[in-house]
């Protein structure tokens, strides 16, 4: 089923829970506004290369819309669009003032050099750059983007608007960014397994995790160094420590809580170790050989087989559907935790419900990265920088308080996490849809 066709099947069940009538529900489900632009680069070589750019507004009923920018060669109207309504409904149950959308440029951003990139997110923001904005729409990294696309929008929106740092999120500490914003997915994923498996009388220690894409070969995503070069700073990024944003915070803080990460994957491979991997030295080789194919202390397995490795947890962390009817009845995890965005076909959903495996949906387990999103815009708007304790402590607040409030809906409409997830949701923004007088 395609990522639209099972977002849609997803809502239609919850608003069925909640009772809505037929007009409010059609209303909720149309964006608001869809975006679809033609950006046209110069390469290095001299020659013109084009893509397609989209930014899907979902809906803005309950504040600002908000998501992530993602650049992907298999991003396609389709998938924006159920991310953007992903995003409505995962800012309602982080319980946060906005709405939900999502963009994204078909693209492979390993085979574009910086200056390229640069390029092709300037030329996006120029085409889209009227309709985002502070109090409209606040894009923030996802999959293939990081700080430095951010700083580029930024740079790039405010020479039409002024220096306006809270029109991104997800962006360099240097341009405003928020401590703690860069690991905030992973951490809200830790601080959501924590809150499930204490409710089942277990903790993050002693479990066996399989963590999906805790590397990316070929993604530049953090600062290494800076050189002059004429009479402006050129910031260097290393491929080579580039890691999944999300899988890779999820293993390291999930290692340092004492869980036996016994599998992991990236674009190389997958490597596994049933005693445990050492993430720190894992880390250590990824940097100096861009991936985790060939690490002394573990060994190969077929990439393909990784979902379905024996453990306890299983945290897909890439791309979508990668959970189906292919493969659901071969995984052996006992809880999953979805820090990857719609990593579960509804038709996998059936059947890991037969076999008794707990998931944590996506709207709830990996909302702490707009989470952080929304405390660095707040801190831009005041003008004033939290530490990261303060960061890390509300976050463990929301993500505690989200999961309470998704248990309370599965008590009241008896029914999975993921309808508990999205009642609460479409509930919420059904409520402020309803009181702004927007349902006709
Ligand atoms: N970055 C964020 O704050 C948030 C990200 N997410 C979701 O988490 C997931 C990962 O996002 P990020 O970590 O930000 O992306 P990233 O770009 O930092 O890393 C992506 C990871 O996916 C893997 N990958 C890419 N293409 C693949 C393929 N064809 N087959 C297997 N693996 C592949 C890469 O190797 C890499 O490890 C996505 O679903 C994203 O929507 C969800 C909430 C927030
Ligand atoms: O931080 C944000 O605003 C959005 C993150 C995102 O794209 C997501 O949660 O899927």
């Amino acid at each position: 089923m395609n990522a639209l066709a099972a977002t849609n099947r997803n809502f239609k069940l919850a608003a069925r829970l909640l009772g809505l009538d037929s007009k409010l529900e059609q209303s909720l489900l149309i964006p608001f506004r869809e975006i679809k632009v033609e950006c046209t680069i110069p390469k290095d070589d001299g020659t013109l290369a084009s893509f397609v750019g989209f930014r899907v507004q979902h809906d803005n009923a309950r504040g600002p819309m908000k998501g992530g920018i993602r650049y992907h060669p298999e991003v396609d109207p389709d998938e924006v669009n159920a991310l953007a309504q992903l995003m409505t409904w995962k800012t309602a149950v982080a319980n946060i003032p906005y709405g939900g959308a999502k963009g994204g440029i078909g693209c492979s951003p390993s085979d574009l050099s910086i200056s390229e990139l640069e390029r092709l997110t300037r030329v996006f923001t120029q085409k889209i750059h009227d309709l985002i904005g502070i109090h409209t729409d606040v894009p923030a990294p996802d999959m293939g983007t990081n700080p430095q696309t951010m700083a580029w929008i930024l740079d790039e929106y405010s020479k039409f608007h002024g220096y306006s740092p809270a029109v991104v999120t997800g962006k360099p500490i240097d341009l405003g960014g928020s401590l703690g914003r860069d690991a905030a997915t992973g951490r809200g994923a830790l601080f959501a397994t924590e809150a499930l498996l204490n409710e089942h009388g277990k903790s993050i220690a002693g479990q066996r995790f399989v963590i999906q894409a805790v590397t990316l070969v070929g993604r530049e995503s953090s600062v290494v160094s800076c050189q002059w070069m004429s009479r402006r700073i050129l910031i260097l990024f290393s491929s080579s420590q580039g890691f999944g944003n999300v899988g890779s915070w999820a293993a390291r803080l999930i290692h340092e809580q004492g869980g036996k990460v016994v599998a992991v994957s990236d674009i190389t491979g997958a490597i596994k170790n049933e005693k445990g991997i050492d993430i720190e030295s894992l880390f250590k080789h990824v940097k100096e050989t861009r991936g985790v194919k060939g690490f002394h202390d573990a060994h190969p397995i077929d990439a393909n087989s990784i979902l379905v490795e024996d453990c306890d947890v299983l945290i897909p962390a890439a791309l979508g559907g990668v959970i189906n009817k292919d493969n659901a009845n071969e995984i052996k995890a006992k809880y999953i935790i979805e820090a990857a965005n719609h990593p579960t076909d509804p038709d996998a959903d059936e059947i890991l419900s037969k076999k008794g495996v707990t998931i944590l949906p996506d709207i709830y387990a990996n909302s702490g990265g707009v989470t952080v999103s929304y405390f660095e815009w707040v801190q831009n708007i005041q003008g004033f920088m939290w530490d990261e304790k303060k960061v890390n402590d509300e976050l463990k607040t929301y993500m505690t308080r989200g999961f309470k409030d998704v248990k309370e809906m599965c008590k009241t409409h008896n029914c999975d996490l993921r309808m508990g997830a999205f009642t609460l949701g479409v509930n919420r923004v059904a409520r402020a849809t309803v009181l702004r007088g927007w349902e006709a």
